[in-house]
């Protein structure tokens, strides 16, 4: 069994980040060792929350604590998404030193989840810069949307071709494998959603339908990262992966609008998390 240290946000109410990725994470296998970077009650996208950002000395507190039953060598990976404050990036990039110390073939999948106004999704002052200064090039793996695309690379990208060339640059940063969770209005088909994949083989791209949700669902990106690393961890090939990701998300976001819900239906869609119904095929493009 593979374990994966899991830094991200716990929504009491809901699901994002680490209530978004745990549970599926689990079901494909992986022992998920949740650590949070902030206890709210809900996500930042209700617009209020109460709870708290965690101290960033728990972080290096958490890790000591399992190094010391000395069971740090068990770590297969370190997952980190949202995070509560710039203090704790470099936090976390320690952590990921310290689980590398005991087990050098150890991954990092940075999520580099960015605020957007747009969305209102609210991130810290100070975080943005962290992962562009301090994890992009620890990552092996880095999972950006759009905008976290635009940042990280320092490009504009205004449209598909500039996509693939901010992808390439991410892979001279330190990234060996870049997923683009959601290329958004870059994307080749404006109703379809669309993601790459990019590594030192290739790009693949995948498209698959877009539902009109009164109000989208969050922990998307969370999730979407999480199934990632599960799979990757699994032994599937890159491009198995990211086929049974796109698939899987899929499904969830087909049974939560169906429900009529805004929050992610990820325990409805177990099942299809598992074995998705939908079989979108990942097509390479460079
Ligand atoms: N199949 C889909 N149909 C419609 N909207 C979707 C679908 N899949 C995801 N979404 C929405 O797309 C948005 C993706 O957000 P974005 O910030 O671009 O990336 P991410 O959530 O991956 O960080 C979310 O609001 C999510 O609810
Ligand atoms: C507490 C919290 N965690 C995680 C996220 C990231 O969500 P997503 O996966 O939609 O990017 C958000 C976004 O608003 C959030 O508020
Ligand atoms: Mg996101």
């Amino acid at each position: 069994m593979k374990h994966i240290l899991s830094i991200q946000s716990h929504v009491v109410y809901g699901y994002a980040g680490n209530k978004s990725a745990t549970f599926p994470m689990q079901l494909l296998g992986v022992d998920v060792w949740a650590l949070n970077t902030v206890q709210f009650s809900n996500h930042t996208q209700y617009g209020k929350w109460t709870g708290m950002v965690i101290p960033k000395e728990q972080i290096g507190e958490i890790v000591r604590g399992i190094d010391e039953i000395n069971a740090l060598a068990e770590c297969d990976a370190v997952l980190s998404g949202y995070i509560g404050s710039a203090e704790q990036v470099a936090e976390i990039v320690k952590a990921f030193e310290q689980v590398k110390a005991r087990n050098p073939k150890a991954v990092y999948l940075c999520d580099p989840v960015m605020g957007h106004p747009d969305k209102g999704c609210i991130v810290a002052d100070g975080v943005k810069e962290g992962l562009i200064n301090l994890a992009m090039a620890k990552a092996d793996i880095i999972t950006p949307n759009l905008v976290e695309l635009r940042e990280l690379s320092g490009l504009a990208v205004e449209n598909f071709e500039q996509a693939i060339e901010a992808v390439k640059v991410l892979l001279t940063k330190g990234p060996k494998k870049v997923l683009v969770k959601h290329l958004s209005r870059v994307g080749k088909n404006a109703d379809q959603f669309e993601m790459l994949l990019a590594n030192e083989d290739g790009i693949w791209h995948i498209s698959r339908p877009l539902h009109a949700f009164p109000k989208e669902p969050v922990g998307v990106g969370d999730l979407t990262a999480g199934i990632f690393l599960a799979n990757v961890l699994n032994g599937k090939s890159d491009i198995d992966a990211f086929e049974h990701t796109a698939n899987a998300v899929n499904d969830v976001m087909e049974i939560t609008h169906q429900s009529g819900r805004y929050e992610l239906q990820t325990i409805a869609a177990r099942e299809v998390i598992l074995v998705p119904k939908s079989h979108y095929q990942a097509v390479k493009i460079a």
